[in-house]
Formats: C-alpha cells, sequence, structure tokens
C-alpha cells in the first residue's frame, strides 16, 4: 500500500453544458513528490483540483486520494488544501486566525505555532491580518492548509498575482514542503515555477493530459546535436545517413532530428572521414519549448 499514488484519476471527466473543462484524465502522483499540474488559462486545472477534494462531482471517471473516494472524511483526514483564497478575519492576527481554524478543524494550538514556524510568519503573527502583504496572506492560507499535518497538499495556482519577491518565497516554501515526507501537488500556468519547483509535471491542455513526466524527460528532445568542423560538410555528410530525418545548421553546431542511439554511427562516420568532432550529445530543449509545442500557446 505503501508504494500505492497519493493521487489516481482514471478517465477523470467533468462536462459544464458543452464544455468538457476536463476530459479523460488519467493522472498519477506519487508519494514524496511535488508534482506540477501545468496549463494555460482555461485548461482545467482547478476543475480537476476541485474534484480531487470533492468540490465538484466528476461526469464520469473516477479519482482516489490517498486512496480513499475523494471528499470523504478519510480523504480530507489527509489532504490540505488552498483552492481559493481563504478567508480570514481582517480584524485578527494572523495567530488568532490559524488558531480559530485549528478549533474547527479539531487540532491542538501547538500546531498554529508549527504552521507559522514552517511558513515563516512566526514574527508577525500577531500582527492584524490586513496588514499583511499578499505574499504574507498567501503564505498564512498555506498554514492553514497544514494545519492538519496533511499528507497531500494541494495548491491552485500558489503565486497568483503575488509580486517577484512573493513568487520567489512561496517557491522557497513550497521546495521546503516537499523535500520530506509531504507529497504537494500544485497548478500553475508558469513555466518556469513548475521547471524550478517541480519533481514531475503534467501538462493539461483543453482539460486533456497531453505530456507527463520529469521535467527532465520532458526536455530530452529527440535530437541531437554534433558540433564538428567543416560544420558545412558534416551537415552534407550526416544529412546522407540512414535515420537522420532532418540537418539543421545552428551556431556553431548542427542539430540533427535522428533518434539519439544513433550517435555512435554519426561520430563514426564523421570521424572516418577525416571530421573533427568535438562534441556530440542529446539535444535538450527547455521546458517552454517543450511547453510551446504540447501546448501550441504562449506559457506566460
Ligand atoms: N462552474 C462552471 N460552470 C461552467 N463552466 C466552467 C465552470 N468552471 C469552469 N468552467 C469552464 O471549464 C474550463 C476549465 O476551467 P478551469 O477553471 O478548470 O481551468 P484552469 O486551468 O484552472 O484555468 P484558470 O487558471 O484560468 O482557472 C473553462 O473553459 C471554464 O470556463
Amino acid at each position: 500500500m505503501n508504494d500505492a499514488p497519493l493521487v489516481e484519476t482514471r478517465g477523470l471527466t467533468k462536462r459544464y453544458g458543452r464544455i468538457d473543462a476536463v476530459d479523460g484524465l488519467d493522472l498519477t502522483v506519487r508519494r514524496g513528490e511535488v508534482y506540477g499540474f501545468l496549463g494555460p488559462n482555461g485548461a482545467g486545472k482547478s476543475t480537476t483540483l476541485r474534484m480531487l477534494l470533492g468540490l465538484v462531482r466528476p461526469t464520469s471517471g473516477s479519482a482516489r486520494v490517498l486512496g480513499e473516494e475523494p471528499g470523504s472524511p478519510a480523504a480530507l483526514a489527509g489532504v490540505g488544501a488552498l483552492v481559493e483564497s481563504p478567508a480570514f478575519y481582517p480584524y485578527l492576527s494572523g495567530r488568532d486566525n490559524l488558531r480559530v481554524m485549528a478549533r474547527y478543524a479539531g487540532v491542538g494550538p501547538e500546531r498554529v505555532e508549527e504552521a507559522l514556524e514552517t511558513v515563516e510568519l512566526s514574527g508577525r503573527a500577531r500582527d492584524k491580518f490586513k496588514k499583511y502583504s499578499l505574499g504574507m496572506k498567501q503564505r498564512l492560507g498555506v498554514a492553514a492548509a497544514l494545519l492538519k499535518d496533511p499528507k497531500l497538499l494541494i495548491l491552485d495556482e500558489p503565486t497568483n498575482g503575488l509580486d517577484p519577491k512573493g513568487m520567489a518565497e512561496m517557491r522557497k516554501l513550497i521546495k521546503r514542503l516537499g523535500g520530506g515526507e509531504r507529497t504537494v501537488l500544485l497548478s500553475s500556468h508558469l513555466l518556469g515555477e513548475v521547471e524550478q519547483v517541480c519533481d514531475r509535471v503534467g501538462v493539461i491542455r483543453g482539460g486533456k493530459l497531453i505530456a507527463e513526466g520529469t521535467v527532465a524527460g520532458l526536455r530530452a528532445g529527440s535530437g541531437l546535436l554534433v558540433r564538428a568542423e567543416p560544420l558545412e560538410v558534416a551537415a552534407g555528410m550526416v544529412r546522407r545517413i540512414p535515420g537522420v530525418e532532418g540537418v539543421e545548421i545552428g551556431e556553431g553546431l548542427l542539430r540533427v532530428d535522428a533518434d539519439p542511439g544513433r550517435a555512435a554511427e554519426i561520430n563514426r562516420r564523421l570521424v572516418l572521414a577525416g571530421l573533427k568532432v568535438s562534441e556530440l550529445r542529446p539535444a535538450e530543449q527547455t521546458l517552454e519549448e517543450v511547453f510551446l509545442e504540447l501546448t501550441g500557446e504562449e506559457g506566460r
């Protein structure tokens, strides 16, 4: 059971009238990872997260959260979430707001101090909520989600609306939260963010999961980069090698559209022909290139 995914959906679908907000989603979030749910606005991220929390009922398909029915007491006991700005009392301090919530959640006041510590708000815990910056308000929201010491933390666009400093602090916090046993599932439309904090990424577009994998895995392109001299001669030769679909001459190197498994063969032929090969490696795309390729949309 210990290796069972914390979140697993099969064919999860939500239709609003004619809109397939979420369309046949198969999602797997593993224990201990920070999973980034990446997609442009309107892709269906929030709807998915809401289904995982039992706030929205799926049209069809299934979902399991901690092996339980989403929204069931057993599932909710192990999940903390920040899916919309939580309602805090503006005239209460950050600490008192959390104490009120802790009482409702049936957890002891010591959890309040731990949560404040985790989100680095202990020093400002006595200030009224309304005095907080947006970033601090958002971090207090994360603290509220942490009160139950959940196994799984679900964050919907946690950096939305924050200034660059607030964003950086939130990213740091998420990394820290994901460092141990806890599993974090966050949604974002920002590539850079997902690239910086997540172990694995699911890319969603039009309600469908169009790619899933590690950041490194998604980045690894299918091509090869070859640095050889003279470059033009090398280009001509590589073009004629079986299995090579195309060759582009870039800045001092060739971008070869071929299976990276062809590297040895390409190298052998160039060297045999007396060319000097100084570099030959799989082409890495930035996640941004991958994202744009997959979604065909501007990712920022
Ligand atoms: N309650 C609703 N009624 C009707 N349509 C909805 C409802 N909620 C979401 N939608 C539609 O479903 C689609 C997916 O929305 P969703 O909010 O899940 O996307 P998202 O990826 O979270 O985007 P955003 O980051 O903009 O919130 C959109 O076309 C949206 O208009």
